[in-house]
């Protein structure tokens, strides 16, 4: 688990026991990408990522010191008295213990996804995993074989491969989608179209939030 340098030691032993967490953003918003796209979700995104992709559109979220240690209790009050599917995300949720902040969400009946790199263990109880893995931090074996979905991002032909690769990692009920990196999806999406066309145990998944212009 990472050290936040400026944390007093009560502060530090909080962070350990997962009930005090850097929160970057909280919101209630619809799922834009991937299986369970169009779905009333409240997304929690957690300070903290070292995986370093050069296009990541949350690059405000990497150094977990420049947000908020947040007290989990009052997260899942808020985040359950609004919605019933609770996605964490980041940053990179992993680097953090989420044995506490998922028991505490179950017990109010939340389900919950997370959004992950897969770089590190998987803690904590998760109902579904979306892994979007990254060439720079390769995923964990474990993180593989739990995912539900592979999300993998196309910014380059090169990814296709890279896709490729990853879609040999997980089960076979796993899902598949190929996602263009964002600024690259005028040139990406008519490619991404013909691969999905040829090898159709690929779908394509669009961030359609960014679309429709919603957090
Ligand atoms: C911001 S990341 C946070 C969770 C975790 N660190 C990860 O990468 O999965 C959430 C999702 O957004 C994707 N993503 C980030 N930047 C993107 C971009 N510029 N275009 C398309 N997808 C992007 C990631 O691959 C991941 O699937
Ligand atoms: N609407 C919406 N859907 C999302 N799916 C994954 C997101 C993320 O940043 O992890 C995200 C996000 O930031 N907003
Ligand atoms: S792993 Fe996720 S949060 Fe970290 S840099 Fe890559 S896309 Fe951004
Ligand atoms: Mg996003």
């Amino acid at each position: 688990m990472i050290n936040i340098a400026s944390t007093t030691a009560e502060e530090q032993r909080l962070i350990e026991q997962g009930k005090l967490l850097p929160v970057m953003e909280h919101f209630y918003t619809i799922q834009g990408e991937g299986m369970y796209t169009g779905l009333a979700s409240y997304f929690i995104r957690l300070g903290g990522c070292d995986v370093g992709c050069h296009w990541c559109d949350v690059k405000d979220s990497w150094d977990a010191e420049k947000h908020p240690l947040t007290n989990v209790d009052e997260l899942v009050d808020l985040a359950t008295s609004q919605a019933k599917t609770i996605i964490i995300t980041g940053g990179e949720p992993l680097m953090w213990d989420l044995t506490y902040l998922t028991k505490k969400l179950h017990e109010k009946g939340a389900r919950i996804h997370i959004e992950t790199s897969g770089a590190y263990p998987l803690s904590g109880e998760i109902d579904w995993v979306c892994l979007s893995p990254k060439k720079m931090m390769l995923p964990l074996d474990d993180v593989c074989t739990a995912a539900h979905e592979l999300k993998c991002i196309i910014f380059n032909n090169h990814d296709f491969e890279f896709a490729e690769e990853q879609a040999a990692r997980v089960g076979k009920d796993c899902t598949l989608f190929l996602q263009t990196e964002w600024s690259k999806r005028d040139k990406n999406l008519p490619l991404i179209i013909d691969y999905v066309k040829e090898n159709p145990k690929w779908r394509y998944s669009l961030q359609t939030h960014k679309y429709l212009d919603i957090p």
